[in-house]
């Protein structure tokens, strides 16, 4: 077992966020929390790393309860890449993805010869070794997003959290990111536990042969949880989101079948105010 939850209560200054939740990933490879603005995918994914502690419930990492785990063996086994991530200094790119490399130096150690080939190599797999002398506090949102991506990986835990690792990244950048995250699980044996906003990366990693478990969260609960197939489809995408969405599978006689979710049009939903205003159709 990679990751158990069971029965997670959170809540910010007694406004709850979700209560009893229960999540399991048995396998290796990817899973993938979607679900509308506000609904507690970070949240979630923060108590995952211990940073929030829940108010009742557990969290285990294989065996292991995340309660029993001192912070370094947390950032041995599961690295982080934020949303945001707040500049403060500007330390060079080259020495931001270093501080990945922080569980396994002493206090007042420097980095070793090791651990600078291993920036370098993490630098290179999301295509940014031209800006590792750049100070980090001058690089745009898309960019700074790669960096984070990088020190995860020289983090070398067996688990890496996103939280939306693609947010601010251009058609060609995000690409290079699901590639890299195909590539940690496939050839390096890695879990990923990511949120996105979007099904056509779940349905990418499921075309690229990644084992995925998918989760749809609305209003701190889970309201389907397989695969991607079974839990982005077209009435989920309905009663979650409002959206009108068309499956469409092609390739499925030949040795490459693609699975994509077409967005088509908004429909009219409840308002929250009680009445039944519904949104601005797009026709
Ligand atoms: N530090 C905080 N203090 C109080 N409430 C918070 C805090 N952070 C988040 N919230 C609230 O908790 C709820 C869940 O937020 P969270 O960021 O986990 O949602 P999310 O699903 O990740 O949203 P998004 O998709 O927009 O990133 C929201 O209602 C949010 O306003």
């Amino acid at each position: 077992m990679i990751l158990n939850v069971h029965q997670a209560t959170f809540s910010y200054h007694k406004t709850p966020v979700f209560q009893h939740l229960n999540l399991t990933m048995d396998t290796q490879g990817i899973f993938c929390l979607f679900g509308p603005n506000g609904c507690g995918k970070s949240t979630l994914l923060e108590c995952l790393l211990g940073y929030l502690t829940l108010d009742a419930g557990d969290i285990h990492w294989g065996q292991k309860s995340l309660k029993k785990m001192k912070p370094q063996e947390v950032a041995r086994h599961t690295a982080y890449t934020p949303q945001n991530h707040v500049k403060s200094f500007p330390y060079t790119v080259l020495q931001v993805v270093l501080m990945g490399r922080a569980a396994y130096q002493g206090l007042f150690q420097s980095p070793s010869q090791e651990d600078e080939a291993m920036a370098w190599e993490a630098l290179k797999a999301v295509n940014m070794t031209h800006y590792a002398h750049t100070p980090y506090t001058q690089l745009s949102g898309g960019e700074s997003q790669l960096v984070m991506i990088a020190r995860a990986l020289v983090q070398d835990t067996p688990v890496i959290i996103m939280d939306e690792p693609t947010a601010h990244l251009d058609f060609r950048h995000e690409l290079i990111v699901l590639e890299t995250i195909v590539k940690l699980v496939k050839e390096q044996g890695r879990s990923i536990i990511m949120s996105t906003h979007f099904p056509n990366h779940a349905f990418y990693f499921e075309n690229a042969g990644v084992p995925i478990q998918v989760a749809l969260m609305e209003k701190g609960d889970f309201t389907a949880q397989g695969s991607p197939r079974e839990v982005l489809n077209e009435t989920n995408m309905r009663d979650t989101f409002g959206v009108r969405a068309h499956m469409v599978h092609y390739g499925e006689d030949t040795d490459n079948t693609y699975t994509q979710l077409i967005p088509l049009s908004l429909l009219p939903r409840p308002s929250t105010d009680g009445g039944d205003q519904g949104e601005r159709m797009i026709t």
